[in-house]
């Protein structure tokens, strides 16, 4: 593992999502107990560990994603650069485009490729002019490393293109409305590795701009793109901290049975 770990700093100590005390529950199931996490400014963070420990319900406690299970009660605090997200005066569909969300099958609009990067910008009142909205169209599927494949099909439909490109198009359409955070929950799981490659290069990218969080099963694919990591199991988080030490020399025994392939 120790050669895999990419040796990059945490360049900002700003923090801009802190969880105290966080915990979920889908009716009488405890699925997150006790979470406190800092999600620090550009930088990506990692969320690991086994099948059901929790990662990808408190990645969608990050946007309020989870508001649309009716069996789901989160409680604690979240705040985004100091503000509660959970507060009553918060509307879910803003906070959604500042924390926007990547998901495990790419999942573009049924419209054309054009349509799907210009939906958020549209609906937010982001653009002026029909020009300045092809200006954001074109800069966002570059900065997703598509646009040299699409600018001819940009009317084409967005379901036409390959699963990696389709993966890319829906980051996009994320990165269309400017957000801050970038929620991924496994991006990658259904890429092949070419795709894989393109998407992990395009997280590092994205990071000299928001933060990223990525939840994902592949602990190579954690140490190469993350900077901080989380360990999650039975719900807990049980050690966070950077990329490098959780890897080499990780503090708590069940961390190390994890990536010890022990556990999971
Ligand atoms: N929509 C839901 N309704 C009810 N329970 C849920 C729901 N989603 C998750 N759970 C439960 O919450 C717990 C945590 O699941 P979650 O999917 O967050 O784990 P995970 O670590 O992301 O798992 P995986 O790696 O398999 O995706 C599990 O007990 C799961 O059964």
């Amino acid at each position: 593992m120790k050669d895999l770990v990419m040796e990059t700093r945490v360049d900002t100590q700003t923090i801009k999502i802190k969880a105290e005390k966080a915990q979920v529950f889908y009716g009488t199931n405890h699925a997150i107990k006790d979470v406190d996490v800092e999600i620090m400014d550009k930088t990506v963070t990692a969320f690991i560990g086994p099948s059901g420990c929790g990662k990808s319900t408190f990645l969608r406690c990050l946007n309020r994603m989870n508001d649309t299970i009716p069996s789901c009660r989160v409680e604690g605090s979240i705040t985004l650069d100091g503000d509660d997200i959970y507060d009553a005066r918060v509307d879910p569909v803003q906070l959604r485009a500042k924390v926007g969300m990547v998901f495990q099958k790419p999942n573009p609009f049924p419209k054309s490729i054009y349509d799907n990067v210009a939906y958020g910008p549209k609906i937010h009142g982001l653009t002026r002019t029909k020009a300045e909205l092809d200006e954001v169209v074109e800069s966002c599927l570059r900065k997703a490393a598509l646009w040299n494949e699409v600018k001819d099909r940009l009317h084409s439909p967005g379901t036409g293109l390959s699963g990696g490109q389709q993966q890319r198009l829906c980051i996009a359409r994320a990165i269309a409305t400017s957000p801050e955070v970038l929620l991924m929950d496994e991006p990658c799981s259904a890429l092949d590795p070419i795709a894989t490659a393109q998407v992990e290069e395009l997280i590092d990218e994205l990071r000299s701009q928001f933060s990223v969080v990525i939840v994902t099963h592949s602990m190579q694919q954690a140490a190469r793109v993350s900077q901080r990591t989380a360990f999650f199991h039975l719900g807990n988080l049980v050690e966070f901290g950077e990329t490098g030490q959780i890897f080499t020399n990780p503090k708590d025994p069940r961390t190390e049975s994890y990536i010890t392939g022990r556990i999971g």
